[in-house]
């Protein structure tokens, strides 16, 4: 489980987060919804001790995040970071030379799900195959859970469609994913919790189908009562 608990992070005099907590279970799918610049991305960097927080604590599996946790926990970013001249094949030997949870088995698997050739360079992809790539990268990795900025922004509905199936199939398994979106039409029937955020602060954070079982309600249902009530 990823315990986020009450943690707060300033750049400068800017308090983006003041004291967001919330957890994240394997084999769930998390979704972090917030406008632009509520801090999502600062969220996912904290968690992967990218960026210091200033107060609070973040907890992988019960542990404080140390080097160790890179072998349970990947961060997907929102753009790829492989250099643009590499062909996909080389991207992965890449992961393969410096990751030892690579799992090649699955990057093999991806491919044939994401239909992309492996001779083709990074620099000559459509943006939908690119982001495409960029979730095979992350996914290929042999972790619990997978953190991922935004994986369907600015890519084409078809494109979002496939992303999706991948969530709801055994590629992501019973692993827990994390991730930040502004799209949730696409990808609503795959999540299981939403956390609402604002203001630095956690608004609501439910779990999707309890919502629509009790109350009847979509989470698009509950994001307008929450942001525009
Ligand atoms: N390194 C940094 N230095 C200063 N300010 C930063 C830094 N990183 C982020 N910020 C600020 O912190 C706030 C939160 O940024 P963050 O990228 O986490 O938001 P976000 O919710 O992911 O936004 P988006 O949806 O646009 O990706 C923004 O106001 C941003 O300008």
């Amino acid at each position: 489980m990823i315990e986020v608990k009450e943690i707060t992070k300033k750049f400068g005099r800017k308090k983006v987060l003041n004291g967001v907590s919330f957890t994240a279970n394997k084999g769930e799918i998390t979704c972090l919804i917030g406008i632009n610049g509520v801090g999502k991305t600062t969220i996912l960097n904290a968690v992967m001790a990218l960026t210091p927080i200033n107060s609070g604590e973040i907890l992988i599996n019960k542990e404080k995040v140390n080097k160790q946790s890179y072998e349970i926990v990947t961060f997907i970013p929102d753009a790829i970071t492989m250099m643009p001249q590499m062909r996909i094949s080389e991207a992965m030997e890449f992961m393969q030379d410096f990751y030892d949870n690579w799992n090649q088995e699955r990057a093999t698997e991806l491919l044939k799900f994401f239909k992309l050739e492996e001779r083709e360079r990074i620099s000559d992809l459509s943006k939908g195959n690119t982001a495409k790539v960029n979730l095979l990268l992350g996914l290929a990795l042999d972790v619990d859970f997978l953190l991922m900025d935004e994986p369907f922004s600015g890519i084409d509905i078809f494109s979002r469609e496939q992303i999706a199936e991948v969530f709801a199939s055994h590629l992501v398994e019973d692993r827990g994913v994390i991730i930040t979106t502004h799209e949730i039409n696409d990808i609503e029937h795959l999540i299981d919790k939403v956390v609402l955020l604002d203001n630095g602060k956690v608004l609501k954070a439910f779990n999707s189908e309890e919502v629509r079982e009790t109350q009847g309600k979509s989470v698009v249902d509950v994001m307008r009562e929450v942001y525009q009530p």
